[in-house]
């Protein structure tokens, strides 16, 4: 993929319109549309950085966009103003009774010593209708006040003339290469943070205690490093999670840092090695993309895919797409998450994709009684 073409008419849509990812941002000049599995197969030569997004579905078409970079005004982000979109109606995808019923389908599953499944994350989504459009810039850099997160929005071809836009705050590194250095940071096993500070240590502590926290941690510790091991000389694996935070929600995380044998390995094909890993999705693979097909009502498109950069040395820096909404207009979905083991409480789990679901109803001004 030497400077790029324009495969597909819709790629149209987006060039000139600006991305954000953290503190970089720009304006789309070029444009690549592929699955990450044929861009990784295909070993892309970039003579520039790219920066873009993958979905959920590693078989389906992401974009990787080209910018001419723009400095972003430093302006501290305000709240949602009088002048800007307000909530009108919110629909649950699927109820949270509905939710509920798939989580402990899905624990009784896992439970199953004749089965195979350990794991299986479990979405559920929000459509929201606002009275005006929304602007998914402002709505980013609220995000992004949050220190410990990345904030992101970028647009994505849509079927129609306007492009959607893909906005959200991360907390999880998939994979970062720097060289022949690599780390990806997972994160599974959360609690909702409290404001009051004695509540909000307790529930750090229940956490890092937690016993079916951690068992959702390791399964995805297990798979990351059983992928990265063969490509590594060095990967080290700390033996018990640290407490990684946002500004509502404590999550178990691990930092794991690699050595690779050969630097030259293509970064988008050790991403399309780890992507979709049990963060999102579960263990074994096939069998969790089953559960989830069988309990989630609607696509996650790009909510649990990957999005970042690559460059042309072949280094790169991919995150876990979460705490995301698809912007399209008047409309948005937000999408949360949370990892099912045999010991999960239904109506905890209905809790936890709530808090999940916190800083974006935050950004959009979104009640919690809506
Ligand atoms: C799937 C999501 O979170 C993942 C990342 C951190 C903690 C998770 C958990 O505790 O279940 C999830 O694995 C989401 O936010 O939608």
């Amino acid at each position: 993929m030497s400077e790029l073409a324009f495969p597909l008419a819709a790629a149209a849509t987006c060039l000139g319109l600006s991305l954000r990812l953290g503190a970089q941002s720009g304006v789309i000049e070029a444009s690549h549309s592929a699955p990450l599995s044929e861009l990784a197969a295909r070993g892309p030569s970039l003579t520039r950085r790219m920066y873009g997004a993958f979905p959920f579905k590693r078989h389906l078409p992401g974009w990787l966009y080209a910018i001419r970079p723009e400095p972003k005004q430093a302006q501290p982000p305000a709240p949602p103003s009088a002048a800007e979109a307000r909530p009108l109606a919110l629909q649950r995808l699927p109820s949270q009774d509905g939710y509920a019923r798939a989580v402990g389908a899905t624990a009784a599953q896992v439970a199953d010593p004749a089965g195979p499944l350990r794991k299986a994350v479990l979405a559920r989504a929000l459509d929201l209708r606002t009275d005006r459009a929304l602007d998914p810039f402002a709505v980013a850099d609220r995000l992004g006040s949050d220190p410990h997160v990345t904030a992101y929005c970028l647009p994505l071809p849509g079927a129609h003339a306007e492009p959607r836009w893909l906005v959200g705050a991360t907390p999880e590194l998939l994979l970062r290469k720097t060289g022949a250095a690599i780390r990806s940071h997972p994160l599974a096993g959360s609690a909702r943070r409290r404001e009051e500070a004695s509540e909000d240590a307790q529930a750090k502590a229940a956490l890092l205690g937690s016993e079916k926290d951690n068992v959702e941690h390791r399964v995805v510790v297990e798979y990351i490093h059983d992928i990265l091991a063969p490509y590594c000389a060095t990967l080290s694996v700390p033996a018990a999670p640290q407490l990684d935070r946002t500004a509502s929600m404590w999550h178990l995380g691990t930092c794991i840092d690699g050595i690779l044998r050969d630097a030259d390995t293509p970064c988008l094909e050790l991403l399309a090695a780890l992507h979709p890993t049990p963060a999102v999705a579960g263990a074994p693979l096939s069998e969790a993309l089953r559960a989830i097909a069988a309990a989630e009502p609607f696509e996650r498109e790009f909510y649990a895919g990957t999005l970042g950069w690559v460059d042309a040395r072949n280094d790169g820096e991919w995150h876990v797409t979460l705490r995301c909404a698809m912007i399209e207009g008047r409309a948005a979905r937000l999408f949360a998450g949370a990892g099912i083991v045999a010991a999960s409480d239904p109506q905890a789990e209905v809790a936890e994709t709530r808090a999940k679901f916190i800083a974006m109803r935050r950004a959009l001004g979104i009640a919690e009684s809506l």
